[in-house]
């Protein structure tokens, strides 16, 4: 995000004119927080500059937790990852209330490897407790969350923010946080890049305006606690989990100022644009992040959704076309339904992969019916918001994923496209033929 905000929870706490007096006020602590590189280009340069009680560094030596008794599955076998052309489908994948945040985190897809810092992971969450006095953070990545279910009461280092569901946050690569549950159990999806931060995307000839607007992003304010007790860090790292202890509260950063932050955003305030004239435009259009690859145009991850909006196309087959793409698709369904999918197999909590050139698209039914629509103005999808994790990358299933968690369904491909029948006029038509153009 291009804002680069300032904020005191206390008067005088961030210095004027320099960042690392030799005495900060209060008797703060200064720290530094890099999102890149010091030497990365001035565009693209992220830190933060935290004024606190004592440094993230004062605790003991981190331990490995054995993840074998965990259950986030995170590096032990259910997280091997098998890379396969199938269409893949979930139904909706369960709550679990006996967990929280830190053991609620299920990899279900992914590719590549944090210690090279390229690739991503994607997670679906299930939790219902409180996480206890402890803060999170991966070094492995920036985690993009999306809820489907529930209230996300985000305490992180440099402030609170509350996530609903249709609303999503970023928490970038190192910054601590510890996540309550005022309404009780969530459920969601999570898209962990290794390499990079997610971004605005280019408007090109949309102009100055439109898709998600810079202001509608919100940063958290400065707050603090004081709390001289026992607290632990829990760190993700190279897909392990460590844990360290501290004598004092993680949330003690007083003032910050900076443009390396986690932040949130409402879905609802998307502006949907779309053809006002013919044919179905590609879902780059619906980007509401974007995470780059090392290739210009082409994302590590794209954070596309589907919000309700207006087809209006003229002589048109109005859901997306039939295709096969040079990217991997993986969706999920927030709430409604989703107009390429009328079957009633993508459903709300559950998800789906179309991987590098799985051909996919409509299901017979709704081909059907989008072939025999009156193309007179139509809403689709109110109250309905499907999104997209859309990836360079061959991204692999996981163990648990593909077989652990019990959700494939399994009969995808044929209740979605092998019923389809040729339409083809044979009649009066030879029975093989070319075009003789170049003979
Ligand atoms: O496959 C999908 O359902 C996602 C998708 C939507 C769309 O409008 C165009 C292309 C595309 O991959
Ligand atoms: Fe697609």
């Amino acid at each position: 995000m291009a804002l680069a905000p300032t904020t005191k929870a206390v008067a005088g706490a961030l210095p004027v004119g320099q960042n690392s007096p030799q005495n900060p006020a209060h008797g703060l602590y200064t720290e530094k927080l890099s999102g890149t590189s010091f030497t990365a280009p001035r565009h693209d340069n992220q830190q933060s500059w935290l004024y606190r009680i004592l440094p993230a560094a004062a605790h003991s030596d981190f331990e490995e937790i054995d993840m074998s008794t965990s259950r986030t599955h995170l590096s032990s076998e259910e997280s091997r990852l098998r890379q396969i052309p199938n269409q893949i489908r979930w139904d909706p994948f369960d709550f679990d209330d006996t967990v929280d945040w830190v053991h609620g985190l299920n990899l279900v897809a992914g590719a590549g490897d944090p210690v090279l810092k390229r690739g991503l992971a994607i997670y679906v969450f299930a939790a219902g407790k409180d996480m206890g006095k402890e803060a999170f953070y991966s070094a492995d990545g920036d985690f993009l969350i999306v809820p489907q279910h529930g209230v996300l009461d985000i305490q992180t280092e440099l402030g609170r923010l509350l996530v609903r569901a249709n609303e999503i946050c970023v928490i970038p690569r190192g910054i601590r946080y510890r996540v309550m549950l005022p309404e009780g159990q969530v459920r969601g999806y999570i898209c962990e890049i290794f390499q990079g931060h997610f971004q605005l995307p280019e408007l090109g000839p949309i102009g100055s305006n439109g898709l998600a607007n810079p202001r509608d992003f919100q940063a958290p304010v400065a707050s603090y606690d004081r709390d001289e007790t026992e607290w632990k860090v829990i760190a993700k790292f190279n897909n392990e989990l460590f844990v360290a202890t501290q004598d004092h509260t993680p949330f003690d950063v007083v003032a910050w100022h900076g443009n390396y932050y986690p932040f949130k955003y409402d879905l609802g305030r998307f502006n949907t644009l779309g053809s006002i004239s013919y044919d179905h435009p590609d879902p780059s259009i619906f980007t509401v992040l974007s995470a780059p690859s090392d290739t210009v145009g082409t994302a590590l991850a794209d954070f596309v959704i589907f919000p309700p909006r207006w087809l209006v196309a003229e002589n048109t087959f109005r859901p997306p076309w039939y295709h096969r793409n040079n990217m991997s698709e993986f969706m999920g369904l927030i709430a409604g339904d989703y107009d390429a999918k009328i079957g009633g197999g993508f459903r709300p909590a559950g998800a789906s992969l179309h991987n590098i050139m799985s051909a996919h698209g409509p299901d017979a039914r709704a081909h059907e019916a989008a072939s025999n629509a009156e193309l007179a103005p139509q809403k689709v999808g109110s109250g309905s918001m499907a999104f997209m994790f859309e990836s360079y990358l061959m991204v692999g299933v996981s163990k648990w994923g593909l077989k652990t968690c019990q959700k494939v369904q399994h009969d995808y491909n044929a209740e979605s496209w092998t019923p389809l029948r040729s339409r083809f006029d044979y009649d009066g038509m030879p029975k093989s033929g070319a075009d003789g153009g170049f003979q």
